[in-house]
């Protein structure tokens, strides 16, 4: 496992209770004597007892070498140099998972196409793990569910039966687009969420935010070749939920300090861990524009994180600008009404019958 942060350790202790034998990589060497000899991270999982059997070191090429799987869990800035450095390392047969969460700055790359690129493997060999994950609740080993996912789904299943245990359970599925992109752009609207939230906006807002934000993920993976019901489903909207609603998410945490008024600079200093949305925002705003995809939430959050939106005058989903809309073309707002014609249809003969004191309406 490279990374012993609060997603890194709390993994490889979903390994080792699995049954893998784990060796934990920190750049740190404290960080790895304290695993090893200690088992505990007490920087990134208080309180938290590891499993014996795991072991760590500071010493990258002792733990690639030998592994038949290499996680990765670091932040995705960061990403690519680490993989100069695991190459040399690393058996032709070794399958690479990516825990993260973000997209490349520069490039616009998930972490899959990252380490395609940076280590130069087939996409055979590369899996992505991804859902409603908040490390803290899974180190406590409350029951969770997470994707696996790969173009081969024999590798797949191959890294899901490792990621198993008694209080965690991962699916398969060859959506590796859509489980990626799912996790990135949860964080976004998590961000939505935390700034909000901190100006003291409520559920109603929220909710809003919420499900135009599952709408414009949805738009934004399809148009890159994501399957919808990926969006749907743990990596999409489970995600989506866990993060938007829980104050141990780092993401809606900065998000709830920029909209208490705090800026980006501030919010950064304040944060002892990784937040990705705060990076994967300009992006993804990018590849949007390229692929023709609006995005009005992850629009706003980029500009209040810029300083040119008060927090308060936030909400994506009042976005009704049709300039830019083609003629012919609908909005987002219309598109909601999708299908829900015939919804309205049955709600409103449901309604007529109550009113009729249970008797069905006459159809004229
Ligand atoms: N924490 C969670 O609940 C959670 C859950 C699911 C996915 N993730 C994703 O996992 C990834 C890692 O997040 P985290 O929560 O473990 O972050 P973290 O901030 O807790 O830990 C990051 C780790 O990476 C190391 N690191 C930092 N810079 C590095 C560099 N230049 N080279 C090598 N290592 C470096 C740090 O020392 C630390 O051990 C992110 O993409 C995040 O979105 C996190
Ligand atoms: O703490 P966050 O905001 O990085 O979210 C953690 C996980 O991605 C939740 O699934």
């Amino acid at each position: 496992m490279l990374g012993a942060g609060s997603w890194g350790t709390t993994f490889g202790k979903i390994l080792a209770d699995g049954g893998s034998q784990v060796t934990m990589w920190a750049r740190r060497d404290d960080v790895a004597t304290q695993i090893r000899e200690r088992h505990r991270n007490s920087e990134y999982l208080p309180n938290i007892a590891l499993p014996a059997s795991m072991t760590a070191t500071s010493d990258l090429r002792h733990a690639v070498s030998g592994a038949d799987v290499v996680f990765v869990s670091v932040p995705s800035q960061t990403l690519r140099p680490l993989l100069a450095d695991v190459k040399p390392h690393l058996k032709t047969t070794t399958i690479v998972v990516s825990l993260m969460k973000g997209v490349e700055k520069g490039t616009g790359l998930r972490m899959s196409q990252v380490i395609a690129e940076a280590l130069e493997i087939a996409p055979e060999r590369i899996a992505v793990a991804s859902g409603p994950n908040l490390a803290v609740e899974i180190a406590r080993e409350q029951p969770t569910a997470a994707v696996v996912s790969s173009v081969s789904l024999e590798t797949a299943q191959k890294v899901a039966r490792r990621a198993r245990n008694g209080y965690f359970r991962s699916f398969v599925n060859t959506d590796v687009t859509g489980t990626e992109f799912g996790g990135v752009l949860k964080n976004l609207i998590a961000v939505a969420i935390g700034i909000v939230d901190g100006v003291g906006y409520g559920e109603n807002t929220k909710a809003s935010i919420i499900t135009r934000g599952l709408v414009e993920m949805t738009d934004f993976a399809v148009a890159h070749g994501a399957q919808p019901e990926t969006l749907s489903g743990l990596a999409g909207l489970g995600d989506l939920i866990a993060t938007c609603q829980s104050p141990l998410s780092r993401n809606n945490t900065a998000g709830r300090l920029l909209g208490e008024g705090y800026s980006l600079t501030a919010v950064t200093k304040q944060m002892q861990q990784t937040a990705e949305g705060l990076a994967s925002v300009a992006p993804v705003l990018e590849l949007a524009k390229k692929i023709g995809v609006d995005m009005p939430i992850v629009e706003q959050v980029s500009r209040v994180v810029a300083g040119t939106l008060e927090p308060r005058d936030i909400a994506p989903h009042l976005t009704t600008d049709e300039s830019d809309t083609p003629q012919g073309e609908r909005t987002q707002d219309d598109r909601e009404d999708d299908g829900r014609g015939a919804v309205r249809g049955a709600f409103k003969r449901a309604l007529d019958q109550f009113r009729n004191g249970g008797r069905r309406p006459r159809r004229d």
